[in-house]
């Protein structure tokens, strides 16, 4: 049975003796023992306990208050009231406020205590199951790999809650978090399943192109329209559409969105006669929409109708339980069938746990493929991975004692708000000198960062440019034209 630490909260030294005997030697299960309120309070908030037996008379505070506390931060931990027989009825309280159930003190009879303590480790044991089958319905069906910790998880959970229904949603998320795969998971798990699923990049198209890649248009309705075409409103039709980084359209698409968002209806570019699709709307973004609001750059009733349920995927620096779960994933998707085995070792690993992924799952994903080509036998260490991962100014995030991961001392924002705070601080500001004086930093960072990787690489231009995943003509123009100095 996996279970995390039981937490014990007594103040009677001879009750935490036998429970300490009782789980460790018995139940071979770990155990830890706090003998006041404040204690446990602290050690809850560092660590994770799948069990809590409480007493409820503490020297500093009752039972059933940090009952409350316990399950306001962890509701997955499961509570075990312990109470004498003149707090009975405060016992069965506490049941209503979550508590599995009580236990009387003195342990007069072992049997009873044995039942109540076997009931509820099977409880989470098979609690735990359940997770662990879910987790693995939505890697083997939709592709998704998570950990059992991960904040996705309750993500997902929404997402599968709300995909039946017709409510717009929103995802949010840096590039490669895995917007698109949600929107898919939406779209699978709904009635629309067996009708298109069409996503359509509302950045990568100029105004024109998208308007009729999204309506279609009139045989004539412009040069090169040399037959009538239909757009994804009317393919998808029962189907669901995904409208990618929407903060990238156009206030005249914006507008047309939304009035068939609200209507229903559009027309096609060049036609006059209204028509209707049943398509559900999901919506994706990598900038801050409500942001985009306040900067008049993105209609307020548009995302309003788009973000009745808004999904916030974490970038993958955030949700660190997950790189090695993915790690496997992706690096089983390479094998090909001959191939044994490929596995990172423990310093790899470390180094990609501890790296801050702007490119997210779909870097990793590059990372790992790459590290299997490169890999000489079974092992890949260090040597497999890019060098721009190996560097210390890529450790822009820290992991605190309690799993929370913090902006470190060289992360890229604390660097600019020292910068700003020392121009700032400036009797008089000469806008156009500070913006010469970026550019030129900025100049003087892209050249050093080119050399290097062409040092690295003796002056191969193909392979730096790969391993700064650019394509060569970039590489040669950042070199010869953009940075001459
Ligand atoms: N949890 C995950 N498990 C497995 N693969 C994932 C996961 N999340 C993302 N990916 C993979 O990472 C890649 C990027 O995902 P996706 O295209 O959905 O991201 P995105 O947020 O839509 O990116 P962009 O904003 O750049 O369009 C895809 O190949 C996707 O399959």
């Amino acid at each position: 049975m996996s279970i995390a630490e039981i937490l014990i909260v007594d103040d009677e030294v001879e009750v935490c003796t036998f429970f300490n005997y009782y789980f460790q030697e018995i139940k071979q299960l770990p155990v830890h023992v706090d003998y006041s309120g404040e204690l446990a309070r602290k050690d809850f908030q560092q660590k994770k306990y799948d069990l809590a037996l409480i007493d409820l008379k503490l020297p500093d505070t009752d039972g059933i208050t940090l009952l409350k506390e316990i399950k306001a931060l962890n509701p997955n931990c499961e509570v075990i009231i312990m109470t004498g027989y003149s707090t009975v009825k405060s016992a069965v309280e506490a049941m209503k406020f979550g508590a599995f159930d009580y236990i009387d003190k003195p342990f007069n009879d072992l049997g009873e205590l044995d039942e109540i303590i076997d009931r509820v480790l099977q409880f989470i044991q098979s609690k735990q199951t359940y997770v662990q089958n879910e987790i693995k319905t939505i890697t083997t069906n939709f592709g998704i790999v998570i950990s059992e910790n991960s904040p996705m998880k309750e993500i997902l959970l929404l997402a599968r809650k709300i995909a039946s229904k017709k409510l717009g949603v929103l995802i949010e998320g840096e590039t490669g978090t895995g917007k698109e795969l949600a929107a898919r998971y939406i779209h699978n798990n709904s009635p629309r399943s067996s009708h298109p699923f069409i996503a359509i990049n509302c950045g990568a198209l100029t105004e024109s192109l998208l308007e009729s890649e999204l309506f279609g248009h009139e045989k004539g309705a412009f040069t090169g329209a040399i037959s009538r075409r239909r757009g994804v409103f009317e393919i998808a039709n029962y189907g669901t559409l995904l409208l990618d980084e929407i903060g990238d359209a156009s206030p005249a698409i914006q507008l047309k969105l939304l009035r068939v968002l609200e209507t229903g209806e559009f027309y096609r570019v060049g036609g006059e006669t209204p028509l209707k699709s049943d398509v559900r709307i999901l919506a994706a973004s990598n900038k801050n929409l409500r942001q985009a609001v306040k900067d008049r750059l993105f209609r307020e009733d548009l995302l309003y109708r788009l973000d009745v349920v808004d999904l916030k995927l974490p970038p993958l620096r955030k949700r660190v339980m997950d790189i090695e779960p993915l790690i496997n994933y992706f690096i089983e998707k390479n094998l090909s069938d001959k191939q044994t085995q490929a596995v990172f070792t423990k310093e790899a690993i470390s180094i990609l746990q501890n790296y801050s992924w702007p490119g997210n799952i779909r870097e990793l994903s590059n990372v790992v493929s790459r590290a299997m080509v490169l890999r000489v036998g079974s092992k890949m260490d260090e040597k497999c991975l890019p060098p721009y991962l190996l560097a210390r100014e890529e450790k822009h995030f820290e992991k605190e004692n309690n799993g929370n991961v913090v902006l470190s001392e060289d992360s890229p924002q604390i660097w600019t708000q020292h910068r700003l705070k020392t121009i700032l601080e400036q009797d008089e500001v000469n806008l156009p000198e500070v913006i010469r004086m970026l550019e030129q930093q900025n100049n003087d960072i892209i050249h050093t960062i080119i050399m290097k990787a062409l040092e690295t690489t003796n002056n191969n231009q193909n392979k730096a440019a790969e391993l700064l995943h650019i394509n060569p003509r970039t590489l040669r123009y950042l070199k010869n034209e953009k940075i001459k100095r």
